[in-house]
This record gives C-alpha cells, structure tokens and sequence, in this order.
C-alpha cells in the first residue's frame, strides 16, 4: 500500500487581508521527490510553515505520516528534516562543530550521528577550515546536515538552490538524489523555477496564489512539454484517420479539447495541411507547439 507522509486537506492561511493558501488539497507519497513549484508569494512558505509546525492553519487540516490532529503532528514532526533558503550557521565554527551545536540544542542523544551526517553530504573532510571559508555550495551542505541530523524520513528544502553556481547546483542536485535514491528519503523542495528542479524531481506541485493548480509526474511532465503540430479541424476522429490512412503514422494523439496532437512530421507542416484539407476537413489551426519547462510553467499560471 502507498504510504502517505503528508496530506493537506482544505488546507488554509489567512494573514490580515491576505489569503497566503486557499483550501489546498495534495498528498506526498512516500520515496518521491516534489518539486514545489510557485513564483513569489505563491504560498510555498507558508505551506511548508505549516508542515514544520511553525505556523497553524485557519481552516482545514493535515496528516503527517498517516496521523493527524495537533498533538499527533508534533510527535511526527520528529520523523521530518527541514532546511529554509539561508541556513543560520555559526561562521567562525567548523563544519563539525556546526553540528554539534545543533545536536545538542535538538537534544539528539547520539554523537555518532555527525560523523555520519558530514560523510553522507560530502563535508568530511573540511576538518579545522571554518564556515566563513566555505563555499555557498558547501554552506548549503551543511544546511541540509543540519536537518539530516534526526535522520529524518522527510526532507523539506526550501530554495535550496537560490543563489548557487552552476557546480554548486550541481552538488545540491547529486546529494539530494542520493539521499532519496540511497536512503529512501522523501523530498519536498520548493523553487520559482520548474527547470531548476528537472533533474531531480519525480513529482511536481505548483502552487499559484495560494492554491494547487496543477500536480503532475515527471513523465506526464515530458509528455506535456513535447514538441507537436497541433491541429485543430472540424472533426478530429475524421483528422485521426486522415494521419493513419494519407499520413500513415499513428504518432498522434487525439486531447480532450479535441485538439490532435501530432508527434512526428514536424518538418512538413504543409504536407499535414495538404492532406488534411485533400480529406475535405475544415482546418482551424495549425501550429507547431510545446514547451520548455519554463515556458510550461509561465503558460500554466497564465504569465504569457
Ligand atoms: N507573516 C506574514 N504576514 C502577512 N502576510 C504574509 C506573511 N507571510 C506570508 N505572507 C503573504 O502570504 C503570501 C504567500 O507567501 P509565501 O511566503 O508563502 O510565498 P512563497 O511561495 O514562499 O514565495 P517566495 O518564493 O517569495 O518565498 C504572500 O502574499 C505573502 O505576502
């Protein structure tokens, strides 16, 4: 059975005249990565607030692990990493005693638990060097230590990209796919920016002033983002026939809005409207389409 660490249901924020999340509803399933996608002041924030335990809900409610209610939550909380944009760090300590400061302020029992958490983001051998000369890709490592500490089965980063170089990216990517593919680990990670999370992400939510417009896998990403000829006729059973029996390719798909995208014979637009018109349909548009990650994403929250 599909195991769900969170769900939101009717999920609510108002701050004084600000409606920060309307009535959300979505659920995490265990072993995924979500990118949680929204441009400024969408709301992820606040959801992730209200996760963490950090902020309440003015209506509706959640589950963590299965479990709800405020008591039952706050147990779960303990099951849950979490690190925001910029992580507070003590700049004149070294990476361990970073650590260790936060051990023992979480009353984690364990000492081990460092050692482990250093090696598991790739800082174990940064020895006496302290934070303040630490690259942002290595200060962002250490952020996410911090919240691997309690060795949690949820992990939640927000922007945890924002600011990086490309190499720093790239370490923040490699380490978050070995800590869902290696560890099992559940990720939430929210961003402005779909492209950003590509390469991680097995899930995506965006999040548009405050509510859920869109959830979708990797795949059906892909498929929505391909390029197509989309044709729009009179009739599309009659276009659908029209490509298999002139065109001879079954590389289409017919849409609900009865659009027929067509994957194939993206070079010969013309030969597409000769057949189409030579099946005697009524052609009403035609137009190569699909769409770079971003473009999706901008087109999604109507930004184009
Ligand atoms: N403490 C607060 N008091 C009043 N309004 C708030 C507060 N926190 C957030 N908001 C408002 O709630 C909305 C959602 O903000 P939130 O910070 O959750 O968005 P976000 O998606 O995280 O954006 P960003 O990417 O900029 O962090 C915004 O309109 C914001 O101005």
């Amino acid at each position: 059975m599909e195991e769900s660490v969170f769900e939101a249901r009717n999920l609510t924020k108002k701050y004084r005249g600000t409606l920060a999340l309307d009535h959300i509803n979505f659920s995490l399933r265990r072993g995924e990565v979500y990118g949680f996608i929204g441009e400024n002041g969408a709301g992820k924030t606040t959801t992730i607030r209200l996760i963490t335990g950090l902020s309440f809900p003015s209506e509706g409610s959640m589950s963590l692990f299965g479990k709800s209610g405020e008591k039952e939550l706050q147990r779960q909380r303990a099951r849950i990493g979490c690190m925001v944009e910029t992580p507070a760090l003590y700049k004149n300590m070294t990476a361990e005693q970073n650590l260790e400061a936060q051990r023992i302020q979480r009353g984690i029992p364990d000492k081990e638990c460092i050692r482990k958490t250093l090696k598991l983001v790739g800082l174990s051998d940064t020895g006496k060097k302290t934070v303040r000369h630490f690259s942002l890709g290595m200060r962002q490592r250490l952020g996410i230590a911090m919240a691997l500490l309690n060795d949690p089965e949820f992990l939640i980063l927000d922007e945890p990209i924002n600011g990086l170089d490309p190499s720093g990216i790239v370490e923040i990517r490699e380490l978050m796919k070995r800590l869902n593919q290696e560890r099992g680990i559940t990720l939430l990670v929210s961003s402005h920016i779909l492209s950003e999370l590509y390469q991680t992400a097995t899930r995506y939510i965006l999040l548009h002033k405050g509510r859920v417009l869109e959830e979708l896998t990797q795949n059906e990403l892909d498929e929505k983002c391909k390029r197509h000829i989309a044709i729009k006729t009179n009739d599309a059973a009659s276009t659908a026939a029209a490509l298999e029996n002139t065109l001879h390719t079954t590389n289409f798909q017919v849409m609900p809005d009865n659009t027929v995208r067509l994957y194939d014979h993206l070079d010969n637009m013309e030969d597409v409207a000769r057949v189409l018109s030579q099946a005697g349909l009524l052609v009403t548009g035609l137009s190569l389409a699909g769409d770079s990650l971003e473009d999706y994403f901008l087109h999604k929250i109507g930004g184009r």
